[in-house]
């Protein structure tokens, strides 16, 4: 355990001017305020590892305060370095510096190139990033396109930023251009208080992995991976102070919250192990982002900078106050070591063999029969090692085997969702979803199908500088997408477990969140304990029916489709053909006025004709009124027939016969009405003509003759008009009438078929009711499947309790297996002091 180094920064003050009345004075590691008089005022007196006062340089707070860190960070171990205090307190001042006052960053960078530089017997791979957090957003300064970034954490990485650019650097140069290029996309603006005030907190970051070199004897294949982060906070700022609005109000908000949200955190820290509960890191993404240099695995500094004008003394002593609660806290600090079996193996061996070595050219022939027996016992733990390790090895690959199976099963219940949702209606959506879920895959995976992209595109795959940086990245490739360690046989115990997860205990459950593009897919094992063959089955089974129930849902969507089309068709024409009725159920009111009016003339012609004959009992007159009487029973006739037409009674096209007889009567007699008229008139007409014409006697009677020749003459024309009209009726009539009988027919062979759709239209209808009544069976099996499913994912979490029951028993062993280790040794030591030998120099 390792605590915090605290040290507190004092800025030369902005005026030379002083208020006279209080000041903050700097005595060794001590500051204090005291009066104008020199007088320390009471309680607020801060010791801490460090406090530099407005003179000191930052090579001389580099050389106190990070110096080791960066030392310890190229030795593996993980280092963080922040600063932390009031607006315009000189935190970028501190971090950054400038030309001729170089800042702790790039003072840092040069001693970490210059450390590698000095360890010959290592290789080195460095890869740098630079983000920064504004508004409590994650931007990428390093790659301008890459903004709100994810925080996501997993056994590898711990807690990362996911698409994060990582470049691979090898020279303190290449690095310091970075910082460079990436200060132009940082935010800064103008305040009341800083004319350059930082916006946002920025954390530049350096992973360095490290390796043996293959031919240093020593060297046991054990890669070191250290994280160094350099960050420089943004200044907690008093709104009125700093007369911030607008986008600098907002700013100024985003900033203070997360402070807040980093003083939560410290204030818990400080409060020692046993009262501290729950860390709230995931308030900010500042806290969860420095969560391992905050009471995790890392080397941690905080340079705290105050303002010494009288102005601050309240933020001041609040700056002094977060430090004395950050100097409590402590961390886990170890080196990040990554052994594979052989480095583990290649330990004990030269472990073993420094031991003979040791004891050869011993005579106690009964010592090396004891070295003897304790290999053989070795190799027998050894052995035993290796078989726990293939049984881990078995209950890992039933469990990806019933990871996979239940992954089948979601997916299985996915498609039944999709089916039924299409089969709700409307499937697009899903559809969408689907394509857009395998596009993604699609754009994620490599040759190998392990997602690259995206949210996992952090490291940063560049061309490898050396030959280690190939090794590593192939190294790399492979227990980075599996959310458990490959082997347990690096987790010798809980500590290294510990190690591994950089000082963050992973929660099953949790790695089962981590995205699962990680997870491989398994082929479906019926032996698979918990996903039963018959499970399987039912699955297949009603999978079947609900494809059966959707195809015949289909079909009948498109008969009832097809159906509709012609319905409207149909439709379509019968609106036609009503508005055809309707035009033709006008005729007979038409013809009824016709009629009417034809009759009005009749009569009155025949008044007319019967006032000529005065003598009414002449041949004449008599025909005339027998005329008028056919006439008249006609045009009754006529009227009647065309008012029921009108009324719709269909009977009266059964009258047609008596009309027609009527009609016929009332010709012939009008012929021989006017043929007789005309036969008796005819004789003295000619006489007249023959003998007087042109009529030239003066005799009254015979100007009478004439006028009653004019008007039968005129008579006879007008019957014969009212003749072709009537015949002109007449045959409109029998026109109309077999109109309407036409349409009669079609009207009805219409309804017949409208009445056929109508009794199809139900029966479509009952069946999609019948369909939605299988549909909503098949939901309830559905949600039977997915009760299973849950059954089998608590399973799956008691198999994964039970795995980590056994990780730690492993783990029990491993320890055993060290613990003989050291008895070994003790055994050996007792043997040696029982059995002194003389070691040759160049050995001991
Ligand atoms: N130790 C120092 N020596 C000389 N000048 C300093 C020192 N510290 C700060 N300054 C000056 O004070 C001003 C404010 O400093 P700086 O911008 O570093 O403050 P800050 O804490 O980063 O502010 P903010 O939180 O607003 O970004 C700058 O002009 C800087 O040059």
């Amino acid at each position: 355990m390792e605590k915090i180094c605290v040290a507190v920064r004092v800025r030369p003050p902005v005026s030379l001017e002083t208020s006279g009345g209080v000041f903050w004075k700097v005595e060794d590691n001590r500051v204090s305020l005291h009066r104008q008089h020199d007088t320390p005022v009471s309680g607020t007196s801060y010791a801490f590892d460090h406090v530099f006062e407005e003179t000191c340089s930052n090579a001389r707070v580099y050389e106190l305060l990070t110096k080791d860190i960066i030392h310890a960070a190229v030795e593996g171990f993980n280092g963080t370095v922040f600063a932390y205090g009031q607006t315009s307190s000189g935190k970028t001042f501190t971090m950054n510096g400038s030309a001729d006052n170089p800042g702790v960053i790039s003072l840092g960078v040069k001693d970490i190139f210059d450390a590698i530089q000095m360890m010959s017997n290592r290789e080195f791979l460095v890869r740098v990033s630079y983000m920064e957090i504004y508004n409590e957003e994650i931007n990428d300064l390093l790659a301008v396109e890459n903004q709100k970034l994810q925080i996501h954490e997993s056994l590898e990485h711990g807690v990362f930023v996911a698409g994060l650019r990582e470049e691979i650097v090898n020279s303190a140069e290449q690095v310091l251009k970075l910082i460079e290029s990436g200060e132009v996309n940082r935010h800064f603006g103008e305040t009341n208080m800083n004319v350059r005030s930082s916006r946002s907190h920025t954390i530049f970051r350096m992973v360095i992995e490290s390796k043996g070199k293959d031919n240093d004897s020593s060297s046991t294949d054990a890669i070191r991976v250290s994280v160094l982060n350099l960050v420089d906070l943004a200044g907690s700022e008093r709104i009125a102070k700093t007369g911030a609005d607008g986008v600098r109000l907002k700013e100024g908000k985003h900033i203070n919250k997360s402070l807040m949200a980093l003083g939560n955190v410290i204030n818990k820290l400080s409060d020692g192990v046993k009262q501290r509960g729950h860390i709230p890191y995931r308030d900010s993404k500042l806290t969860r982002i420095l969560q391992p240099a905050l009471g995790g695995n890392a080397k941690t500094s905080i340079i705290c900078t105050i303002a010494p004008e009288e102005d601050h003394i309240e933020e001041t002593k609040g700056t002094l106050q977060f430090a004395s609660r950050a100097k409590r806290i402590t961390n886990c600090v170890q080196v990040n070591e990554i052994l594979t079996d052989a480095a583990l193996l290649k330990r004990q061996k030269l472990e073993i063999e420094e031991l003979r070595r040791k004891l050869q050219g011993s005579h106690a022939g009964v010592l090396e029969q004891e070295i003897l027996k304790l290999r053989n016992d070795m190799l027998k733990y050894e052995l035993e090692r290796e078989k726990l390790q293939l049984e881990l090895e078995e209950e890992r690959r039933s469990r990806k085997e019933r990871d996979q199976c239940v992954r089948e099963q979601q997916m299985r219940l996915q498609n039944h969702n999709s089916l039924v949702t299409s089969s709700g209606g409307n499937g697009s959506h899903s559809e969408e979803q689907n394509s857009k879920r395998q596009s993604f895959c699609e754009e994620c995976s490599d040759s190998n199908g392990i997602c690259q992209g995206g949210a996992f595109r952090t490291p940063c795959s560049k061309a490898a500088p050396n030959a280690f940086v190939v090794k590593r990245s192939n190294y790399s490739r492979l227990p980075e997408y599996s959310p458990l360690p490959d082997t347990f046989s690096n987790v010798a115990d809980e500590d290294t477990w510990l190690k591994m997860n950089k000082g963050y205990i992973a929660d099953l459950d949790s790695l089962q969140m981590t995205p699962a593009t990680k997870v491989q897919s398994f082929p479906l094992n019926d032996g698979t304990p918990g996903c039963s063959n018959e499970n399987y089955r039912d699955v297949q089974k009603l999978k079947r029916q609900l494809e059966n129930v959707t195809e015949e849902k289909n079909e009948f969507q498109r008969k009832y489709s097809e159906e509709k089309i012609l319905n409207a068709r149909l439709t379509g024409e019968i609106s036609e053909l009503r508005q055809e009725v309707l035009v033709i159920r006008e005729i007979p009111r038409r013809l009824y006025e016709s009629v009417v009016s034809s009759k009005d003339f009749y009569e009155d012609l025949l008044c007319s004709m019967k006032s000529f004959a005065a003598d009414g009992e002449s041949s004449t007159a008599k025909k005339l009124v027998s005329i008028s009487e056919i006439g008249s029973s006609l045009f009754s006739t006529l009227e009647t027939n065309f008012l029921m037409a009108m009324d719709g009674d269909k009977s009266f096209s059964n009258n047609d016969s008596l009309v027609r007889e009527q009609c016929k009567v009332f010709c012939e007699k009008l012929k021989s009405t006017i043929s007789a008229l005309i036969l008796s008139e005819k004789a003295p007409i000619d006489n007249k003509q023959g003998k007087n014409s042109p009529c030239s006697c003066n005799n009254k009677g015979c100007a009478q003759e004439e006028e009653s020749t004019c008007w039968k003459e005129k008579l006879s024309s007008e019957l014969n008009t009212i003749k072709e009209k009537y015949h002109g009726l007449e045959k409109d009539l029998d026109l109309n009438n077999k109109f309407l009988e036409t349409s009669k027919e079609m009207y009805d062979s219409l309804e017949r078929e409208f009445r056929l759709l109508q009794e199809e239209r139900d029966s479509l209808l009952n069946k999609v009711s019948e369909s939605s009544q299988t549909l909503t069976m098949v939901t309830d099996q559905k949600e039977n499947v997915l009760k299973d499913y849950n059954t089998e994912v608590e399973k799956k979490k008691n198999l994964e309790e039970e795995i980590k029951q056994f990780s730690a028993a492993f783990a029990c062993r491993q320890k055993s297996l060290v613990s003989f280790h050291s008895d070994l040794k003790s055994k050996i030591e007792k043997l040696r002091a029982q059995n002194p030998v003389s070691v040759p120099k160049s050995r001991g």
